[in-house]
C-alpha cells in the first residue's frame, strides 16, 4: 500500500480567540431542553471517505492531457498509472527513453470510489444516504468536500437544477424520513448557511454581511454566534435558500474554474425530536461543508488581495491537515484553533460525529500535483477514529455533569484571562497595533463568566431539588410538583415582568418623541421676537426629562435582560418548558417588532406634519428665518456656494441665496450643511449671521440677494 505520510505542517500561528458578540439567534433557537450526551455506545468510527473524479473538461481535452487517475473498481484507483510504452528502435535494437519520468503507480483503496461517470445519485447513495438514518438516531453527522480548484466539490454538494448535489439529496429523504415517522415524532428543523472568508465568518443567508463569530457552547458544540437559524418545512424551500446563499458567496476566477468558490460554505441542519409517547427527545447536526478549492501560490501568480485570498484558504486548509494529523497520531492537543475552519470543524472530525469525506479529483495531468495531494489527503483522513455519541436529551439532570461544565468553562476562562493579559503587553509594547483581538477577547471572556455564574445557579436550583427530595418530610415526587408548581409559578411572573418592561419601555419612548416633537416647535416660536431668551431654559428643561426618561429605559433594559437571565435559568432545570418559551419569545419579538413600527410612523407622521407645514409656510421657522437651500421666499432657490462647501472649515465663507423679495431675516440660525471633501455621514455646523443684503432691478421684475457669513463653525466629531 502507498505511504501517504508526509507531514503536512504549517507554522503555528498565534491562536485568536473571538467573542460571540450578539445573542446567537441559533442558539436561542436551539435553546431546548439541556443535552446530556450519553456516551450510550461509545463506538469507534472511521471516517468515511469517499473519491469522486470528474469527467475532463473542454481544456484538458484540448491539450491532450494524459489521464492519470485510473478507477480500477468501486473501491480501488491507480494514481499516475503505467503506461504502454512507445519503444524506438535504434540500429534494429529497441530502446526505452530514457527522459521519461516513470509512473508513481500508487494504489490507494478508498470506502467508494466514484468513477468520471457517475452521477450526484450515486454520490450520494454511497455517501451520505446511510447518514439520514444515522441523524435519525440522534448523532451528529458531516460531510466535507475536498479538493483543488475545478475539482468538482461545488458541483457534488450544489449541482445543478438537472443534477441537484448531494445536499439538496440529502435533505429530500430528510424530509422523507422526517414524514414516515410523523407519528411518533415531533420534529423541528432548523437550517443555516455561512461562508468562511480570509478569516471570517459570513451569513450566506443574510443580506448584512456582518461578521460572525464562533463560540463553543457546552451543549451543542461549536455554535455560530449571531447567525440567522430558517425554518423549513420542504426542500423546495431549502433550494431556494440554497440559491439565494450561494449567490452571496464570494467567487473569482481561477485558471481552474471560471466561477471558483473562495470560501469555505458550511451549510448546517439542526434537527429536534420529541418522542410522542415518552416526551424524551434529542437533537443532532448535520453539516455540509464545501471547502474552497486549494490551488499552489506560486503557481498561480497572484498579487495583492487575490495572494492574501489564496494564503488564506491554503493555511485553513493545512491546519484541516495539521489537526488530521494529530487526530491520527493520537496526540492529546490537536490544534483547532489554528483556523476558523478547523475550530468550527472541530466536532465534525475527531469528536462526537460520523463523517463523510468526499474528495474530488480532477482526472487530468494538468492536475497531477493537485491530485496526488488531495489523494494523499483523504488517505490520511481514513485512519481518523471518532468516538461517537447520542445526544440523547434527558430530563433527569445530573449536578455533577454541571460542575464538570463550570470547571471547564473555568479553565477556559482562565486561558482566555491570560490571553488577555497577553495581548495587554503586547499592546504597551506596540501601542498601534490592532485592539480589535483584545476587545473580542474581553467580551469573550465576559461571556464566559455569565454563563459560568448561570450554571453555578443551575447548580444550587439542582442541589436544592435534590436535597429536598431526600429529607424525611413528604416523599420526594411531592416535593418536586410542588416545586415544580413553584417553577412555573416563577415562569409565568418572570415572563410577565418582561412583557411590561417592553411596554414600559415603548411608552417612555413614544413621550421623548412626543416631547421632541413639543420643543421643537416651541423653540421655532422663540426663535425670535420675545420668547427668545426661553430658549434655553426651554431647552434645558427637555434635556433634563430626556436624560430621565432614558434612564429609566436603560433601568428597565437592565430588568428585561436579569429576567431573561432568570427564565434562560429555569429553562435548564424545566426543560419542559421550552414549549412555552419558544411561544413566548415568539411573542415577544412580535410586540417589539410592533412597537418599532408604531414608533417609527410615529416620527413619520410627525416629519411629514412639519413638512407640510413648511410648505404651507405655517411653520413658525419658515415665517422666520430663511434658511439656505429652504428659503421661503419665493422665486429661484439657489444652494449655497459652492466656496462654503470646499470652505473645509475655514471660518469665514460667504454663501448666497438669490431670489424673491421677502427682506433678510435679522436672525442667527443653525443650519446642517454637509462639507464636500470630508468622509463623514455627519455634517458640519455653521453658526451664520446675515450680513447684507442687495436688491437687483431687472426688466423681468427684482431679484433679492442674501448674503450669510459663517461666523463660527462648531466642529464635530467624525464617524
Ligand atoms: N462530475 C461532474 N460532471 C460534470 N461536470 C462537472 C463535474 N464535476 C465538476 N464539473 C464541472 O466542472 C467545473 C468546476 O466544478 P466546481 O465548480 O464544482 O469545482 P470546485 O471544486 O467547486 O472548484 P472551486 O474550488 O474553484 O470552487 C464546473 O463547471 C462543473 O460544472
Amino acid at each position: 500500500m502507498v505511504k501517504c505520510d508526509k507531514n503536512l505542517k504549517t507554522p503555528r500561528r498565534r491562536t485568536s480567540a473571538k467573542s460571540s458578540v450578539t445573542a446567537a439567534k441559533v442558539s436561542k433557537a436551539l435553546s431546548q431542553p439541556a443535552t446530556s450526551t450519553v456516551p450510550n455506545l461509545g463506538r469507534v468510527s472511521n471516517m468515511t471517505v469517499v473519491v469522486r473524479v470528474r469527467p475532463p473538461n473542454k481544456k484538458e481535452q484540448e491539450q491532450n492531457s494524459r489521464i492519470v487517475v485510473k478507477t480500477i473498481d468501486d473501491k480501488m484507483l491507480i494514481f499516475d498509472p503505467k503506461e504502454e510504452e512507445q519503444p524506438f528502435f535504434y540500429h534494429g535494437v529497441k530502446h526505452r527513453d530514457f527522459l521519461k519520468r516513470g509512473n508513481k503507480e500508487l494504489k490507494f483503496v478508498f470506502d467508494k470510489v466514484c468513477g468520471n461517470i457517475s452521477t450526484n445519485v450515486e454520490v450520494y447513495t454511497h455517501s451520505t444516504k446511510s447518514l439520514v438514518d444515522t441523524l435519525m438516531n440522534g448523532y451528529n453527522c458531516s460531510v466535507f468536500a475536498y479538493g483543488a480548484t475545478g475539482a468538482g466539490k461545488t458541483y457534488t454538494m450544489i449541482g445543478t437544477e438537472e443534477s441537484p448535489g448531494i445536499t439538496f439529496l440529502t435533505m429530500q429523504d430528510l424530509f422523507n424520513r422526517k414524514n414516515e415517522l410523523s407519528s411518533e415524532r415531533e420534529f423541528e428543523l432548523m437550517v443555516t448557511y455561512v461562508e468562511i472568508y480570509n478569516e471570517v465568518v459570513k451569513d450566506l443567508l443574510c443580506s448584512n454581511g456582518s461578521p460572525l463569530y464562533l463560540r463553543e457552547d457546552s451543549k451543542y458544540g461549536v455554535i455560530i454566534s449571531g447567525v440567522k437559524a430558517h425554518k423549513i418545512s420542504n426542500p423546495g424551500e431549502l433550494f431556494s435558500l440554497l440559491d439565494q446563499g450561494n449567490k452571496r458567496r464570494t467567487q473569482h476566477l481561477t485558471d481552474a474554474n471560471a466561477e471558483s468558490s473562495r470560501s469555505h460554505a458550511v451549510f448546517q441542519v439542526y434537527i429536534h425530536m420529541t418522542c410522542k409517547n415518552t416526551r424524551e427527545s434529542s437533537t443532532a447536526k448535520l453539516s455540509m461543508i464545501d471547502l474552497a478549492g486549494s490551488e499552489r501560490g506560486s503557481a498561480t501568480g497572484y498579487v495583492g488581495p487575490r495572494f492574501k485570498e489564496g494564503a488564506n484558504i491554503n493555511r485553513s486548509l493545512l491546519a484541516l491537515g495539521n489537526c488530521i494529523n494529530s487526530l491520527i497520531n493520537g496526540k492529546n492537543h490537536i490544534p483547532y484553533r489554528d483556523s476558523k475552519l478547523t475550530r468550527l470543524l472541530k466536532d465534525s472530525l475527531g469528536g462526537n460525529c460520523h463523517t463523510v469525506m468526499i474528495a474530488n479529483v480532477s482526472p487530468s495531468s494538468l492536475s497531477y500535483e493537485e491530485t496526488y495531494n488531495t489523494l494523499k489527503y483523504a488517505y490520511r483522513a481514513k485512519s481518523i477514529k471518532s468516538n461517537i455519541k447520542k445526544n440523547v436529551i434527558s430530563g433527569d439532570l445530573h449536578v455533577e455533569q454541571y460542575i464538570k461544565l463550570v470547571s471547564d468553562l473555568q479553565t477556559e476562562n482562565a486561558h482566555l484571562k491570560s490571553e488577555v493579559e497577553r495581548l495587554k503587553q503586547e499592546k504597551t509594547h506596540c501601542d498601534d497595533g490592532d485592539s480589535s483581538e483584545l476587545d473580542a477577547l474581553r467580551s469573550e471572556n465576559n461571556e464566559m463568566k455569565k454563563q459560568i455564574e448561570l450554571l453555578n445557579l443551575t447548580i444550587n436550583a439542582l442541589r436544592s431539588v435534590k436535597s429536598e427530595g431526600k429529607g424525611d418530610g413528604p416523599c420526594p415526587s411531592e416535593d418536586l410538583s410542588k416545586v415544580r408548581t413553584e417553577v412555573y409559578q416563577e415562569f409565568a411572573v418572570l415572563v410577565k415582568d418582561q412583557t411590561d418592561a417592553l411596554q414600559s419601555i415603548f411608552e417612555m419612548e413614544k413621550s421623548i418623541v412626543a416631547k421632541k416633537k413639543q420643543i421643537d416647535t416651541e423653540l421655532a416660536l422663540r426663535s425670535t421676537g420675545k420668547g427668545k431668551d426661553d430658549k434655553k431654559k426651554i431647552s434645558d428643561k427637555y434635556d433634563k426629562e430626556e436624560k430621565d426618561l432614558k434612564l429609566q429605559i436603560e433601568r428597565l433594559k437592565s430588568i428585561k435582560m436579569r429576567t431573561s437571565v432568570k427564565i434562560k435559568n429555569l429553562l435548564l432545570v424545566y426543560p419542559e418548558l421550552n414549549q412555552e418559551y419558544e411561544k413566548f419569545s415568539l411573542n415577544m419579538d412580535r410586540l417589539e417588532f410592533q412597537y418599532q413600527n408604531e414608533l417609527t410612523q410615529m416620527k413619520n407622521d410627525i416629519l411629514r406634519q412639519m413638512l407640510t407645514d413648511f410648505q404651507k409656510e405655517k411653520h413658525p421657522l419658515s415665517q422666520s428665518a430663511n434658511m439656505p437651500g429652504t428659503s421661503s421666499a419665493c422665486g429661484t432657490v439657489t444652494r449655497p456656494k459652492r466656496n462654503l462647501q470646499d470652505a473645509k472649515g475655514k471660518m469665514n465663507s460667504t454663501f448666497v441665496l438669490e431670489g424673491g423679495d421677502k427682506p433678510p431675516v435679522k436672525t442667527k440660525t443653525t443650519r446642517n450643511i454637509a462639507v464636500k471633501g470630508f468622509k463623514t455621514r455627519s455634517s458640519k455646523r455653521f453658526l451664520l449671521g446675515t450680513t447684507s443684503v442687495g436688491k437687483e432691478n431687472k426688466p423681468g421684475g427684482s431679484k433679492l440677494t442674501l448674503s450669510y457669513d459663517v461666523k463660527k463653525i462648531q466642529r464635530k466629531r467624525w464617524v
